[in-house]
């Protein structure tokens, strides 16, 4: 079948007056580790940013702390860690009950690897039918299988070059030389959205794809990813479909970038100015 080449740009559903919290989605973003409590901060604000009407940030709990003090709008779900601060196989227990509240979740940004997160991501991906973005370590979890296992629900997976290289098991330089090809066929095969990062970002769901054209080299900084997911998952609280709600993050992301360049320069753009420039972006979405 012809693959079709999006260009148009989705729009986000219309904000009725009379809307409340509720109206514009739950999130519940499973991320962070100790020493890595900024990616569950950075993805907490791209889910904010983006429009979500309540964001869960579940962590480890002992950063929960750090986590909450960063910024006030969050809901703090504390997670039961192991030795090293990363989630405990314990946490499902916790999750169980977590999980039938949001209406998307987001799984990995500074999550960290071992059996106990490869175990939840497997689950998670495997047995939860609501949509799930599954980023950095979530993706490196998903690298240690066999296979992918068959997807419950709608799935967007986020892999920079080095994590679609780990996921196809083969090398970066294989990977940027068939970008868009690789990327279709993942998505194809394993009936999933599949947003691969760099100059030029692919989505795709094996019959469509879209090349984004927004971003800069200012944005190859820590942490600009981890907003990236949470951008994502608001827009998919807000009813966007999975591929649509990939292919407007991306956009809305990169236009973010382009500002806060335009102000700070690239060299001096760092991860948390791209939810301070979300605004922007979303007021130059919007107006069009
Ligand atoms: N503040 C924080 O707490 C942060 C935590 N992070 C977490 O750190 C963990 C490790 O993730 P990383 O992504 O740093 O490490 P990885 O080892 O997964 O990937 C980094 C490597 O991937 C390759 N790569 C990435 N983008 C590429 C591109 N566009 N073109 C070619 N090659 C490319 C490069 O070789 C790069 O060195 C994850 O859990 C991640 O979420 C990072 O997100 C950074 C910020
Ligand atoms: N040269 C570039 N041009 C456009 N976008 C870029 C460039 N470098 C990085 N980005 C974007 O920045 C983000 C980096 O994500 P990622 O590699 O996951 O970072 P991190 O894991 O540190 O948060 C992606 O959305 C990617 O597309
Ligand atoms: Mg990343």
């Amino acid at each position: 079948m012809a693959l079709e080449r999006v260009t148009e740009l989705p729009e986000l559903p219309a904000r009725k007056t009379d809307s409340h919290k509720g109206s514009f989605g739950r999130v519940l973003l499973i991320a962070g580790s100790r020493g890595m409590s900024g990616a569950a901060c950075l993805s907490g604000m791209g889910a904010l940013r983006g429009g979500a009407g309540l964001v869960f940030v579940a962590v480890p709990s002992g950063i929960v702390s750090i986590v909450a003090g960063r910024e006030p709008s969050y809901l703090n779900i504390p997670l039961p860690e192991d030795e090293a601060g990363r989630l405990h196989a314990s946490a499902t227990e916790t999750l169980q009950d977590e999980v039938t509240k949001p209406d998307v979740i987001a799984i990995g940004p500074g999550c960290g690897q071992s059996q106990a997160v490869t175990d939840i991501v497997t689950w998670l991906y495997r047995d939860i039918d609501k949509p799930l973005v599954v980023d950095a370590d979530g993706l490196n979890a998903l690298s240690t299988l066999d296979t992918l296992p068959p997807a419950a629900g709608p799935r967007i997976l986020t892999p920079h070059p080095g994590e679609f290289a780990r996921l196809t098991r083969t090398d970066i330089k294989t990977v940027q030389q068939a970008r868009e090809e690789m990327a279709t066929e993942f998505a194809a095969a394993h009936g999933c959205v599949v947003l691969l990062k760099g100059a030029g970002t692919i989505i795709t769901d094996g019959h469509r794809v879209a090349v984004n054209s927004t971003g800069n080299s200012g944005m190859a900084t820590g942490g600009s990813g981890d907003v990236l997911t949470g951008l994502i998952a608001a827009l998919l609280a807000q009813g966007l479909p999975v591929f649509e709600a990939a292919q407007l993050a991306a956009h809305l992301h990169g236009l973010a970038g382009d500002l806060a360049a335009a102000e700070l320069s690239e060299p001096g753009l760092i991860a948390s100015d791209l939810p301070r420039y979300l605004p922007a972006a979303w007021l130059r979405v919007l107006a069009k």
